[in-house]
């Protein structure tokens, strides 16, 4: 049969959607491919590229760090990789409070435009600060160097900035448990499976570089908390124990709450010693932490590493061991399951075969 051609209604005229729409809206749909924050500033970057005139775009956040030697915690300027070459570790760290343009866009939450002079060894003459939001108002920056002002690429990068501010929002709002904000079980499972991936795709030189430290950590006879001071009160102990977590440990580790009294903390690139230190550092500041009505609560931790060949669920089998021992020798202790295997403490799991034979 053919087609009738289209009557054009009088007064409605569809508009022409022309290259730089579809180029948009195909970036659009790119930029949020991947649902994680890194995933989609970086690409957010890689986007911006190919449509904005700049020199050059780049990523920068704000990291709260004690210094060595220092007790107090500075807020500071850290670059973010854009690509897998960039060691964020290794990176310069610049002082926040140094900075007064990135200071002026911190306070005024808006674009900031700062002239360059070639003293500053700056190529372009213009920089184009714009604040990103997370959860807590600014928590990094996008820096467009560009040697004019186009009013339509600044706005176009505000906007994408908008856009992904509101679906990282939603992003959280699902991968976050609702008490007390930490990451989720469900998140739990997709960022493991990502480290063990991570730790399989690394090469021999690379091994000893990269590694990831799992811990459960379970309140003490939290039954009887609830029993004896009611389900609010014990939803208020485990508020205040998440709030030990985001105090204690540093601004990368992942924080998850996986169960009822149940939480996990995922530290980077650390020993067993300095584990050791950290998590014994946390035990610490539960027990000695003034828990509302209730006084004093205790925790129970297990740690084990996460290797190459692990599945999310035999990682968290281990700590789980390791924590069951802590539990069954006294509590508010810290147990290492690779060390209570090598004291002969405890049986090696056998890695179970899904396969059944019969
Ligand atoms: N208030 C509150 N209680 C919860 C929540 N989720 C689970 N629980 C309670 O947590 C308690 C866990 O009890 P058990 O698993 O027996 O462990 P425990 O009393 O902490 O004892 P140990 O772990 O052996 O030290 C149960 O009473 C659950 O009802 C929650 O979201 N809020």
């Amino acid at each position: 049969m053919r087609r009738q051609a289209r009557s054009a209604c009088p007064g409605h005229r569809k508009p022409m959607v022309n290259v730089d729409t579809r180029k948009l809206l195909r970036s659009l749909a790119k930029l949020i491919e991947k649902p994680e924050i890194k995933a989609l500033q970086v690409s957010l970057v890689q986007t911006l590229e190919q449509l904005v005139e700049a020199e050059s775009i780049s990523l920068f956040e704000i990291r709260t760090l004690k210094q060595v030697g220092s007790d107090q915690a500075e807020d500071f300027l850290v670059p973010v990789g854009i690509d897998d070459s960039f060691e964020e570790d290794d990176a310069p760290l610049i002082l926040l409070r140094e900075e007064p343009q990135f200071m002026e866009c911190c306070r005024s939450q808006n674009l900031v435009i700062a002239p360059r002079s070639a003293a500053d060894g700056a190529g372009a003459p213009l920089r184009f600060i714009h604040p990103i939001f997370g959860m807590k108002g600014v928590t990094g920056f996008l820096v467009i160097d560009a040697a004019e002002h186009i009013e339509r690429d600044q706005e176009m990068a505000a906007i994408f900035l908008g856009f992904i501010r509101n679906y990282i929002l939603l992003l959280n709002d699902n991968q976050r448990d609702h008490l007390t904000g930490l990451l989720n079980r469900k998140c739990f499972d997709d960022k493991v499976m990502k480290m063990i991936l991570t730790l399989g795709s690394i090469n021999k030189r690379d091994a000893d570089k990269v590694c990831y430290c799992l811990a459960v950590l379970d309140i003490d006879h939290f039954k009887r908390v609830n029993d004896t001071y009611g389900h609010l009160m014990g939803d208020e102990v485990l508020l205040h124990f998440s709030q030990c977590m985001n105090e204690t440990f540093r601004e990368y580790d992942l924080l998850f709450r996986v169960g009822g009294e149940e939480f996990v903390v995922v530290l980077r690139n650390v020993d067993a010693e300095r584990a050791q230190t950290v998590m014994e550092r946390f035990r610490k500041v539960v027990e000695t932490h003034y828990f509302p009505q209730v006084g004093q609560v205790t925790a129970s931790i297990g740690v084990t590493f996460i290797g190459p060949h692990d599945l999310p669920g035999m990682v968290m089998d281990r700590a789980d061991q390791a924590l069951y021992f802590v539990k069954e020798h006294g509590r508010n202790q810290v147990a290492f399951y690779e060390q209570l295997v090598a004291q002969g403490k405890l049986l090696p799991k056998q890695v179970e075969s899904d396969i059944e034979l019969f």
